[in-house]
């Protein structure tokens, strides 16, 4: 089970005030609270570890049995449509819809994402090399392709609190690179004041600037 970390000092961005949450064989947190200021944050655990658990509850997606998620002062419990406005997550193992393309979905998040750029989209697109492929039912695609798509869209979204999970998974060598220079970029110049972005993943990944991490025990 997870305990609280140290307090930090610049005011949190994100906020997990007393969560308590789990499954009836699997307590995962008992009234824990951290802190997460802008910018890169790690979640870090083995499988089962209870990252996606956290994300879920991160996202307002879950509602924790006790305590509060709250983003720039917004409670997941009190205001979740206010909330969820400024969440980008998808699970990247939720099936797509039928015939959806990649295409069609971006255009989805260009009218629901305030901050959506279309430079970043079309950056990433060309970086992860996945232009031939907007126009194909995201169903039809590799897992290494819709999760270049997904995390395209991700990022694009320029949402407050961006939840990325196991985001390595498929993913050759080259993308990886793309993707751990896209989070640097983040990290550096931060398109959205104020941005979390969460990073789940089973071990530390690379040498990026987390401004806060939170390690899950096995
Ligand atoms: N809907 C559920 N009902 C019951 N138990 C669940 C449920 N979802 C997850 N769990 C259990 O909670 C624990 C944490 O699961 P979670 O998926 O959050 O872990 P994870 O760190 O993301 O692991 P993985 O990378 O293997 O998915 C696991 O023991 C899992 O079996």
């Amino acid at each position: 089970m997870l305990k609280c970390p140290e307090p930090i000092a610049s005011p949190p961005a994100l906020r997990a005030d007393g969560i308590c949450f789990g499954f009836a064989q699997r307590p995962l947190f008992q009234h824990w609270s951290a802190d997460f200021p802008a910018g890169l944050v790690l979640v870090q655990g083995g499988d089962g570890a209870g990252k996606t658990s956290l994300l879920r509850l991160m996202a307002g997606e879950w509602a924790p049995q006790a305590g509060r998620m709250l983003l720039h002062g917004t409670s997941a419990t009190q205001n979740p449509a206010q909330y969820r406005a400024q969440v980008f997550w998808r699970d990247p193992r939720a099936p797509w819809p039928q015939a959806m393309t990649a295409r069609d979905w971006a255009a989805g998040l260009r009218t629901v994402h305030a901050r959506w750029s279309e430079e970043d989209w079309h950056a990433h697109v060309v970086g992860w090399g996945i232009a031939g492929h907007l126009h194909k039912a995201m169903h039809q695609l590799s897992a290494g392709s819709q999760r270049k798509v997904l995390m395209a869209g991700e990022l694009a979204s320029g949402a407050p609190l961006t939840l990325l999970d196991e985001p390595l998974a498929g993913l050759d060598k080259a993308s990886i690179a793309y993707l751990l220079q896209a989070l640097q970029r983040e990290a550096s110049a931060p398109r959205t004041a104020g941005r979390v972005l969460v990073v789940a993943h089973y071990d530390a990944l690379g040498d990026l600037p987390w401004r806060h991490r939170v390690v899950l025990p096995e």
